[in-house]
């Protein structure tokens, strides 16, 4: 959820909605309300329900509910148009519906129409409704590109981008007198793997940056929209329907040539010398999907690549940027880090079998997803037929939406959660099934059946790319004197509200690389 603030402009429009259907609306509200017993939540106004509130705070979606949550506790409705929203922000309520009652909780609401469009009619693994198509979408991604042995098959992939963002850095720093822009370098990094592992094909970095620019116009086009929440306003949204129109189709002009080389390289072995071993694509091209008599059209195909991209792109460098912060706002945890990778390693590079060896960087990277949850709601959930949860009911047209950070930082399960502290997990005896399986303490990947399936391939990335990025280099705050704000924004994930900046100083030039 984006923030909402932008929708000001919009107000005159809901004024207008406001008048013409309001009686309607009173009507066919009171006809419905009296039948559910739905969680409380603050009041709302006819038809708008709580959009206004929620624009009026001038705050992020994510701040807004935290401070709902406050007065109304641990399940309560949201109004936002002529959606329901029903918030979950407490862990037995989670685990109660994404884990015992796994499988009612497994689908997704309907899409806005922008959506539909970009997920090519719900043809992608996040967007495709609990059934035959999710699953067979899903078991192909999960079995074919991110099982544990899949993965290391591209750990030359990973090594090299590890390289470039060691370069990168360095570069940067000899332009910018010791200064790096973390999260932009970190970003670039994983969207290389990504793209790597996506297309099958070795790619120059000018390539690369102009599949991230395409990608990025998607997400912008990709904002909620006042009309998403009030459809009646969409006739004034012409010209934001056609744009996006406009950029679905050069995503596609931009995509489909390079998934066609990829098909030709795979149907010709040996045609194209910058064709990898295998990629994503080749899992997709003749993918039988239950139910479906032909193969993944182009359009769909792009869908299914952008997926993959956009997944796990801004997630993993956001965690990044928050951990390097963290890093920097306690020199003692950045010592001890380094300290376990000279011990682990000597003089030789970092790789991801040492990093296996490494429980202080592990603890680091759990206490930074705790602390710092990417998303903060995990993607839009719905149930599949009219169910309850404490004691309210779930009706099937409602919005699920699971609030993680007050769940991480839950006194009753946390000692000093407001700390960041790896050692909790280490001298300090607290665990968290990530997961949430045995018992929902912290999920940043979401929990149960949805959750996030490129779990295993994003830890790896995080672990790799802060263990290089501390064994190269010492890590400060720039200015030198300045205290970190470790309030965030919404911009596709929770990142730092003030991008960071750091200063790096490397650490030894004697690395054997
Ligand atoms: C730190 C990195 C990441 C974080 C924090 C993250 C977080 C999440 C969350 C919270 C969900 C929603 C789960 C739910 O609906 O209950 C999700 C779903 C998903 N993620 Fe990730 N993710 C990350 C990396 C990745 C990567 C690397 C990929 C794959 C390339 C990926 C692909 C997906 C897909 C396809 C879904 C939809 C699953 C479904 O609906 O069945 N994510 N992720």
């Amino acid at each position: 959820m984006a923030t909402l603030s932008s929708y000001d402009d919009h107000l005159i429009f809901t004024a207008l909605a406001f008048v013409i259907s309001s009686l309607i609306f009173l009507l066919a509200f009171k006809t419905k309300s009296r039948k559910l017993n739905l969680p409380p939540g603050p009041p709302g106004w006819p038809i708008v329900g709580n959009l206004f509130q929620v624009a009026r705070s001038g705050k992020p979606f994510f701040e807004y509910v935290n401070e709902v949550r406050l007065k109304y506790g641990s399940i309560f409705t949201l109004k936002m148009g002529t959606r329901t929203m029903i918030i979950l922000t407490d862990a037995k309520l989670v685990h109660e519906a994404m884990i015992k009652q796994g499988a009612t909780y497994a689908t997704r609401p309907p899409e806005n129409p922008t959506r539909t469009i970009f997920s090519e009619n719900k043809f992608t693994v996040n967007a495709a409704l609990y059934g035959p198509v999710w699953k067979s979408l899903r078991r192909n991604m999960v079995q074919n590109m991110l099982s544990s042995t899949r993965l290391k098959e591209f750990r030359a992939v990973r090594d090299n981008a590890m390289d470039r963002l060691i370069n990168r850095l360095k570069a940067e720093a000899e332009k910018n007198s010791g200064v790096v822009w973390v999260l932009k370098d970190a970003r670039f990094a994983v969207f290389c793997i990504l793209v790597a592992m996506c297309f099958g094909l070795e790619m120059d970095e000018e390539t690369v940056e102009r599949i991230d620019q395409v990608m990025k116009n998607v997400l912008i086009t990709l904002d909620p929209r006042i009309d998403d929440y009030l459809p009646i306003l969409s006739p004034f949204f012409s010209k934001q329907r056609k744009k996006a129109l406009e950029v679905r189709r050069e995503q596609i002009e931009f995509l489909a040539p390079i998934i066609e080389q990829r098909r030709r390289a795979i149907q010709n072995p040996g045609s194209d010398h910058t064709a990898t071993t295998f990629s994503y694509l080749d899992t997709l091209f003749d993918l039988k999907i239950e139910g479906k008599k032909s193969a993944p059209s182009d359009a769909e195909l792009v869908s299914l690549c952008s997926e993959f991209l956009n997944g796990g792109t801004d997630t993993t460098a956001t965690a990044v940027e928050w951990g390097m912060a963290q890093l920097i706002a306690n020199p003692h945890v950045q010592t001890k880090l380094y300290e376990e990778i000279k011990r682990t390693v000597g003089d030789k590079k970092v790789d991801e079998k040492d990093v296996e060896k490494m429980p202080y960087l592990h603890a680091v990277v759990k206490e930074l997803l705790r602390k710092h949850p990417p998303t903060h709601f995990v993607l839009t959930h719905a149930v599949t037929e009219p169910t309850t949860l404490g004691g309210y009911d779930i009706p099937v047209d409602a919005n699920v939406e699971v609030f993680t950070p007050s769940i991480a930082e839950d006194p009753k399960f946390w000692s000093n959660p407001e700390k960041f502290d790896p050692d909790r997990f280490i001298s300090g005896g607290e665990e968290a099934d990530i997961t949430g399986v045995t018992g929902v303490k912290m999920i940043p990947f979401g929990a149960g059946r949805r959750i996030c399936p490129g779990l295993g391939m994003a830890t790896v990335h995080i672990h790799l790319m802060m263990a290089r990025m501390v064994q190269e280099f010492e890590w400060g705050a720039y200015p030198p004197e300045k205290k970190l704000d470790f309030s965030g924004k919404w911009e596709f994930t929770v990142v730092m509200k003030e991008s960071l900046r750091a200063t790096i100083k490397p650490r030894e030039e004697t690395l054997q690389l």
